[in-house]
């Protein structure tokens, strides 16, 4: 019971009124109301429990996962629910699933890469789920180089398998398959092309066509709702038409007519999940971070005063690696807002014809999905350490949490091969100065290059790290001055595919600093906006020079190497880091309630709202099926002999 007062306490010494801070976090009042009631629906109903998953079998857990989708959607037809409504719905399901790629990537992909007369024929059909999609690019032998994908469409196609497209093991009725398109006998490159698989009546997979699931995947439970495939094609034929024609076509005659548009418009969808997994990081970290800091509120150890011990969250250890995560928590979400921005801008420009941000972003997603999903990564088994040994059971939520997160590091493109593409751009952002070019958008910093290479940072006191200007302009001079190293020593190689080659370690920690001073520039660009509600931006505002601080004193060699700061305004840094940690200390708790997350989404026994841990842990353990009988199966033929052998060698 002493739980539930302390984080009472805790709640009444927030010094900002967090129903204004769960607005921010959820963007809007309207988008807080939808998943505040979406996240109720889910959880009030018993069809969504999700507290035995780790006990079932891989072939329970997944017929339990259909159970739930089924049951899911069918809410969402008697409720009328809305897209944004039944998007929100499946979240707070919180189980990976089928559906998320028929809605994640094969609708937008259908959408993104259709004409109008098959728009018409395959939406209806996809929108009632008459019929399952799933995205099948992957293959057995090429995941990150797309390019050289072996599957072929001709009139005469050669055989290939596909290997992890998720939904496509036991579920989807139809693939978008990316495959390279012949004609004529010649090889225009990957293209998507819808094919039916499995038959609409009694879902056997169709002739010609081998499907399996890969297996059990890392973690118990976690990911393995999902049914990954395996997918192989003997001599398939499927009409003309199914190859997705917006951009490009094949006319009767065999005719490849390609539209006046960039080919890597057919990588469209990836932009578009990478960017939607930016906000997705911030959603599991800020999940992890909720769990860890409220349990390291109710958990005491050590420094007994009047009998009390100290509550874990005081230490200055617990707090210089929590509050570093509680920041990026909400630096990903405003990030991930400004994305969303970018996204919506770059399509509005494509439909008009101007592909000039295409570049961009790409690089942006492809950047920010890297290193927000390790950060996230990282940032949750951080916080399973910070639970100490309860963080380990599965009751605290963490242990599958990381093994459904840890993926996201390699789908929708690797991370590492994600920062190699962000390095070309900046390498190619810096040899157009020289001829002139003026660098825009995210870019723009390069084009006061003179300036930031002779530049000195002015902080001389602690306080002046609070300074959103000096901040800023520190990453933008370790960024460029990375950038302008990385082309320098490239353009000392003859052949500079080789040379990329040979420096890409450097290349990627180039690109590493890149967007992480995207992610300080828009935290301040969010701050200098309106942000009504009682103490709120304050609270930001912390969270803010926490992130960009602890993000320095990480990569320090970087800004020291750079000469962009000094040692002693380095160590500055850290007094200034130090006196935040301390200003979020009181704010702590309220700061992840904001998050408005329900006990049921959380899962998590030590991140309870009430934070009654102690005997709710204490009953979770007799509830395990190991505890059904106190004496164990096996007993009779493994424990008993053994005993009674060594009671006769004592006896000898
Ligand atoms: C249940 C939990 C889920 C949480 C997620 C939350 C939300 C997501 C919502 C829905 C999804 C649901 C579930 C998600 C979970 C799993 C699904 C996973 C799916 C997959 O993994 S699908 C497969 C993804 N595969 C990849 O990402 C492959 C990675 N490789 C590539 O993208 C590319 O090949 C490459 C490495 C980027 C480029 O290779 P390269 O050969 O060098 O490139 P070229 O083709 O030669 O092009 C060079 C040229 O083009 C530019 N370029 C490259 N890509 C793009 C692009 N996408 N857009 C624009 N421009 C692009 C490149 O920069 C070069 O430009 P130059 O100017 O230098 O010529
Ligand atoms: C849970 C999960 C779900 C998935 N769902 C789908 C799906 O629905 N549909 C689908 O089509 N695919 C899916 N995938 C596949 C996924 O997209 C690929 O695994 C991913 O793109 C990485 O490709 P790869 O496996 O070929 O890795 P590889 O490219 O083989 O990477 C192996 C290692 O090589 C390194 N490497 C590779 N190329 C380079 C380079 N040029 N320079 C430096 N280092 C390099 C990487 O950094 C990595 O360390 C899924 C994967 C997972 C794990």
């Amino acid at each position: 019971m002493e739980g539930v007062d302390h984080l009472a306490h805790e709640r009444n010494r927030s010094q900002f009124d967090v129903n204004d801070m769960k607005i921010v976090w959820a963007g809007s009042r309207e988008a807080f109301e939808v998943s505040d009631r979406m996240s109720r629906l889910v959880a009030n109903d018993p069809a969504f429990r999700k507290d035995n998953r780790v006990h079932l079998t891989r072939k329970e857990l997944f017929k339990n996962t259909l159970r739930k989708a089924a049951y899911a959607w069918k809410k969402i037809i008697e409720l009328k629910l809305s897209e944004e409504e039944a998007g929100r719905l499946r979240f707070f399901v919180d189980e990976p699933a089928y559906t998320d790629l028929h809605w994640g990537m094969f609708v937008p992909f259908l959408k993104g890469q259709g004409t109008e007369e098959q728009l018409q024929k395959w939406l209806p059909l996809a929108y009632k789920m008459q019929i399952i999609g799933c995205y099948a690019q992957t293959e057995l032998g090429h995941g990150s180089n797309v390019q050289w994908l072996e599957t072929t469409a001709t009139f005469d196609p050669k055989t290939d398998e596909f290997w992890w497209p998720g939904g496509l093991g036991k579920v989807s009725t139809h693939a978008v398959v990316f495959a390279r398109l012949i004609t004529n006998g010649r090889d225009y490159g990957v293209h998507g092309f819808i094919v039916q698989i499995r038959s609409l009546d009694d879902h056997s997979v169709l002739p010609g066509i081998t499907i399996g699931d890969i297996g059990v995947k890392f973690g118990n439970g976690a990911y393995n709702t999902m049914d990954n495939g395996v997918m192989h094609f003997d001599h398939i034929r499927i009409p003309r038409n199914q190859l997705l024609m917006r951009f490009s076509q094949v006319t009767r005659e065999g005719k490849y007519v390609q539209s006046d548009v960039p080919r890597q418009l057919v990588y469209g969808t990836m932009v578009y999940v990478r960017k939607t997994i930016v906000i997705d990081a911030s959603n599991a970290l800020s999940r992890a971070v909720c769990i860890a800091t409220r349990y390291s509120a109710v958990r005491r150890q050590f420094g007994s005063q009047d009998g009390v011990e100290t509550q874990v969250i005081n230490y200055k250890t617990q707090q210089s690696r929590l509050f570093p995560l509680l920041a990026s928590a909400y630096a990903f979400r405003f990030v991930g807002e400004w994305l969303q921005w970018l996204y919506t801008d770059v399509t509005q420009r494509l439909a008009a014809n101007d592909f000039s941000t295409l570049p961009e972003a790409h690089a942006c997603t492809a950047g920010l999905k890297s290193i927000t999903t390790a950060a996230t990564a990282d940032g949750i088994e951080e916080c399973r350490k910070l639970c100490g040994g309860h963080g380990y059971l599965c009751s605290s939520g963490l242990p599958e949490l990381f093994a459904v997160y840890v993926p996201a590091c390699t789908y929708e493109g690797d991370n590492v091969v994600l920062l190699l593409q962000v390095a070309r751009f900046l390498v190619k952002t810096v040899s157009q100065l020289v001829s002139g070019k003026k660098p825009v958008g995210t870019t723009a910093y390069m084009g006061r290059l003179q300036h930031l290479m002779e530049s000195t940072c002015k902080v001389q006191k602690a306080e002046d790290w609070l300074n959103p200007s000096i901040v800023l302009e520190a990453f933008e001079v370790r960024s460029a001055r990375m950038s302008v190293e990385c082309a320098k020593r490239l353009s000392q190689f003859t052949n500079q595919e080789e040379g990329f080659h040979e420096l890409s370690p450097s290349l990627v920690e180039a690109a590493v600093a890149h967007c992480q001073l995207i992610i300080v520039a828009k935290f301040i660009e969010k701050l200098q906006g309106d942000i009504p509600g009682n103490g709120v931006k304050d609270q930001l505002q912390k969270l803010c020079s926490i992130y960009a601080l602890f993000t320095l004193h990480k990569h320090l060699g970087d800004f020291l190497s750079t000469s962009t700061i000094t040692p002693k305004q380095a160590s500055l840094a850290d007094d200034q880091l130090r006196s935040l940690y301390a200003q979020v200390r009181p704010n702590a708790v309220a700061l992840v309630d904001a998050f408005n997350y329900t006990d049921h989404y959380l899962g998590s026994i030590l991140g309870r709202y009430d934070g009654n841990v102690y005997p709710n842990l204490y009953d979770e353990a007799w509830k395990d099926p190991m505890n059904d009988t106190a004496v164990p199966d096996g007993y009779h033929e493994y424990i008993k002999p053994l005993l009674k052998q060594q009671l006769r060698n004592s006896r000898l």
